[in-house]
């Protein structure tokens, strides 16, 4: 095995070939790395600090390494994306947008032609640093989907559920989101498209969207078949199209919480016993997760119920499945997730968040109902809380900004929502600093990019395996996934599932690090600090 690379990295670049690509974007020359034909093979030093608390308060910090070994499949396999909600706004815009990618084209505005692209989506819009030009000692970046041989949107079979029959160029009219001459190119293909029957509680959803119900799994009320039902459609959706792998994310309705109940969803045998009886309080989004689970597919939840209930989480533990979510964080969130931190981390002491907007889309129409709006509300609202207590300097323990969030449903805006926010701060001396922001976000514009991220970067993450080479632990014999519950996925969601126990992270910046170091570290690259003493100390 050569110790550095002699082949570049493999990854699919959209040209509808899945087998490596030898685009040598970069390669990396370290006795830590070893590239073979199927595999990157790198030991990674990992490097933290402990702090010990002493008796009087002080706190002693002891530095610590620890050895890793990853290992990553080069080989980009043929991917499905099946979204349930697929006759939704998000689910038809993204579809549109990947078959405009796909073909490159290119569609008449009133402000002239624009071209497809993947704007908004981190892995395929943004760049990151490899490192230093040896010579020049600039900054040399690179596509972050060069980082590693991932999968290329372009290449994403796509299909899907719905509670709604319309085929996908019927709901694209619908959702009224793209422009007609862009929809004119893609209508043909969409119209061909027809989401697969789904299961329909009521009780979870408004009761306003009961006028689009028409494709429902027929027969049994009961959740176990449903499960089985959900299951059969991804294996045969898998056959048909000559899947290697099939990822399935929920781009359907935001439904109310679901009560946690001991007994019936609290653990993943209770959970499953639940769902053979029947019972009337597991969600629609569950019996998907719980079908995914069993399925051996990764599940991710865009919406922002509590689908993963402690049951469901035990379940992907315990069959070593993947999950994520909660909610995509798409626009007025997003924003407030990088202007909090920006503004805490300078040390002014921000006091209260008004946090509103109106929408008039289908979404929009859902959240009307105080039910399905709570379940939005709090994941709107957690997003500040690890920026907070992590500033002690500004604020006592158990002090928070006030934050306040507001949906209204005003049909005329349709998908142009409006959010309107405040962020009110104490300053210097007395002083008081107030921003406030119109933002129009084009929600789904927004958050099909991040379905697109959501499905890249869970399909790697089943690429990619550790094992502890060394550490003050006994070191792991065999190789072994990444955690069950992907909370690298946290850049692109508002309320970030984490491993039980595990501290939740909101900052956006922190997010992105954190993706972009652990890409890295799979390639044995140091994680980027930007301290540049390359340019400080000479
Ligand atoms: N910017 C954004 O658009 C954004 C951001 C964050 C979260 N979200 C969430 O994403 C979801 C979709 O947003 P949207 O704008 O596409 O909404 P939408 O209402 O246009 O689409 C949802 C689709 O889900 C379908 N559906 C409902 N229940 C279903 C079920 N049990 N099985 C299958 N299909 C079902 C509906 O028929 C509809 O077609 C919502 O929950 C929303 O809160 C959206
Ligand atoms: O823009 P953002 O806060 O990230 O998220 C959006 C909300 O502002 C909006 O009210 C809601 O309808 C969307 O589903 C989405 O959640």
């Amino acid at each position: 095995m050569a110790p550095h690379a002699e082949v570049g990295l493999g990854f699919s670049d959209g040209n509808g070939s899945t087998t490596p690509v030898k685009k040598d974007l970069f390669t990396v020359n370290s006795p830590n790395v070893v590239y073979t034909h199927n595999e990157i093979k790198s030991k990674y030093t990992y490097r933290t600090t402990l702090v010990n608390e002493t008796a009087d308060g002080k706190f002693v910090a002891v530095p610590k390494e620890t050895v890793y070994d990853f290992k990553v499949e080069r080989k980009v396999p043929k991917t499905g994306m099946m979204l349930v909600g697929w006759g939704g706004n998000n689910g038809t815009t993204v579809t549109a947008g990947i078959l405009a990618n796909r073909r490159g084209l290119v569609w008449e505005t009133r402000e002239g032609p624009r071209a497809a692209n993947y704007y908004g989506s981190v892995v395929m819009g943004s760049t990151i640093k490899l490192g230093t030009n040896a010579k020049t000692a600039k900054d040399v970046n690179i596509p972050f989907h060069g980082i590693l041989p991932m999968v290329h949107p372009n290449d994403l079979v796509i299909g899907g559920w719905d509670i709604s029959g319309m085929n996908l160029a019927q709901a694209m009219d619908r959702a009224a989101v793209l422009e007609p001459t862009l929809k004119a190119q893609v209508k043909k293909e969409m119209a061909e498209m027809v989401p697969l029957p789904s299961i329909y509680y009521p009780d979870f959803i408004a009761a306003n969207q009961e006028d689009r119900v028409d494709n429902c799994i027929q027969g049994s009320k009961a959740c176990i078949e449903h499960v089985e039902q959900i299951r059969k459609d991804i294996r045969d959706f898998k056959a048909k199209n000559s899947l290697e792998k099939v990822i399935v994310q929920w781009t359907a309705n935001t439904e109310r919480f679901a009560d946690l109940i001991p007994g019936i969803n609290d653990t993943a045998d209770n959970l499953m016993k639940a769902i053979v009886n029947g019972h009337e309080e597991i969600a629609p989004s569950t019996i998907f997760a719980v079908a995914c689970i069993l399925e051996g597919v990764p599940f991710i939840n865009g919406s922002p119920q509590n689908t993963f209930v402690p049951g469901a989480i035990e379940l992907a533990e315990k069959h070593n499945a993947f999950i994520g979510g909660d909610d995509f964080k798409s626009g007025q969130t997003k924003m407030k997730s990088a202007l909090v931190d920006f503004l805490i981390s300078a040390g002014i002491k921000l006091t209260s968040i008004a946090s509103y907007n109106h929408l008039g889309n289908n979404d929009g129409k859902n959240l009307s109902s105080q039910k399905q709006f709570r379940s939005k509300e709090i994941s709107k609202s957690n997003v500040v809380d690890d920026m907070v207590e992590a500033n002690t300097v500004l604020y006592k323990k158990g002090e928070h900004p006030d934050h306040t969030v507001v949906i209204k449903y005003m049909p005329a805006v349709g998908d142009n929502k409006r959010a309107l926010d405040e962020y009110y701060a104490e300053i210097f001396m007395g002083g008081h600093q107030t921003i406030s922001i119109f933002n129009v976000c084009e929600d789904s514009l927004l958050a099909s990019p991040l379905i697109i991220d959501l499905v890249l970067v869970a399909e790697m993450m089943t690429r990619i395996q550790w094992k502890a080479a060394s550490s003050d632990g006994a070191a792991t014999k065999d190789f072994k996934n990444f955690h069950s519950v992907l909370s690298i996925l946290s850049f692109m969601l508002k309320a970030p599932l984490t491993p039980p126990g595990t501290p939740v992270i909101n900052a956006l910046a922190k997010q992105r690090s954190a993706l972009v170091n652990i890409f890295r570290a799979c390639v044995g690259l140091e994680a980027d600090n930007d301290m540049t003493l390359e340019h400080k100390l000479f």
